[in-house]
């Protein structure tokens, strides 16, 4: 699909949460702020059809490990990996009134407004143009069925990888997690070992620790209690399902399953994306 300023403007207008929908002013005013400059983002750039790379969706509750798959699939395929979470952070990470209000939401496990969302992703596309990016790998993004649509609008997407994880081990998943506050490198502290009963096949994951150069710089998400864990993953089950059916339907859909740690699940992951990785990334993948 050829994606035209005036597509990219309705990327924008497409949001269903119009002005009067924000019951706050300052989200009223953010949402007017990101409609008028997110126009002008796009129809400053170039079109995002004009990338010739693989478009690919990681889609999966939080804890699952997208990140983690995402980002050396990326590698192989030489294409970016775009984490919505991690230009969340980021975004927040300089305390502004309406930021404020933003991180508490988040803090609460909560989705962002669709209007924050798709500027703060129109952006990145758009370095990402000018830099001569070719495709990309999504991860937190899309989340809703109204992101999906708008989405929809300025790009073609060839892939979404579901992955897929049993509660529990999602759960401590989340709360192994640390952060290098140096390098911003992802470890895991859990050492998880479940399963095996009622049929359920075990799930054995290893924990991924830092290297000393890390180690005593490790930080935990605000997000990542447990009560704030739980409420992700309600609201994940709730809003993901719109998402699944869209793709499922468009026959772009592949469930999968995370078996264990990398070592088991990362050869898994790499045979079912190779029918459709572009040649060079076979021969990458293969040595
Ligand atoms: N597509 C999105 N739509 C709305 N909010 C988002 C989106 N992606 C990220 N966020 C916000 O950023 C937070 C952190 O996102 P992320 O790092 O992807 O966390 P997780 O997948 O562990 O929930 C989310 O809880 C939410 O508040």
């Amino acid at each position: 699909m050829r994606a035209t300023a005036a597509a990219a403007r309705r990327l924008v207008s497409h949001s269903p949460l119009s002005s009067s929908a924000f019951r706050s002013p300052w989200a009223r005013h953010a949402h007017a702020a990101a409609q008028s400059e997110l126009s002008e983002t796009w129809s400053s750039t170039r079109s995002p059809s004009s990338r010739t790379g693989p478009q690919w969706i990681f889609l999966g509750c939080p804890g699952v490990g997208k990140g983690t798959y995402a980002s050396r699939l990326a590698k192989f395929l030489g294409v970016p990996h775009i984490a919505m979470g991690d230009l969340v952070r980021q975004e927040l990470s300089e305390p502004t009134p309406s930021g404020l209000k933003l991180k508490q939401l988040m803090n609460e496990g909560k989705l962002l407004p669709d209007n924050v969302i798709l500027e703060l992703l129109a952006k990145r596309l758009e370095a990402g143009t000018v830099a001569g990016e070719t495709g990309f790998i999504l991860d937190g993004f899309p989340r809703t069925r109204s992101q999906v649509e708008a989405l929809d609008k300025v790009t073609d997407i060839e892939l979404v990888l579901n992955l897929r994880l049993r509660e529990d081990v999602l759960v401590m998943k989340c709360l192994g997690r640390r952060i290098c506050s140096g390098c911003g490198t992802n470890y895991n502290i859990a050492n998880i070992d479940v399963g095996g009963e009622n049929g359920a096949p075990r799930i054995f994951m290893p924990p991924l620790l830092p290297p000393p150069s890390c180690a005593n710089k490790l930080i935990i998400r605000a997000d990542d209690t447990e009560e704030v864990v739980r409420a992700r993953l309600n609201f994940y089950a709730e809003e993901s399902k719109p998402v699944e059916n869209y793709y499922r339907a468009q026959e772009k859909l592949m469930d999968f399953d995370v078996i264990g740690g990398i070592p088991e699940t990362w050869p898994k992951l790499l045979d079912v994306v190779r029918p459709f990785m572009p040649e060079e990334s076979l021969s990458v993948a293969a040595a």
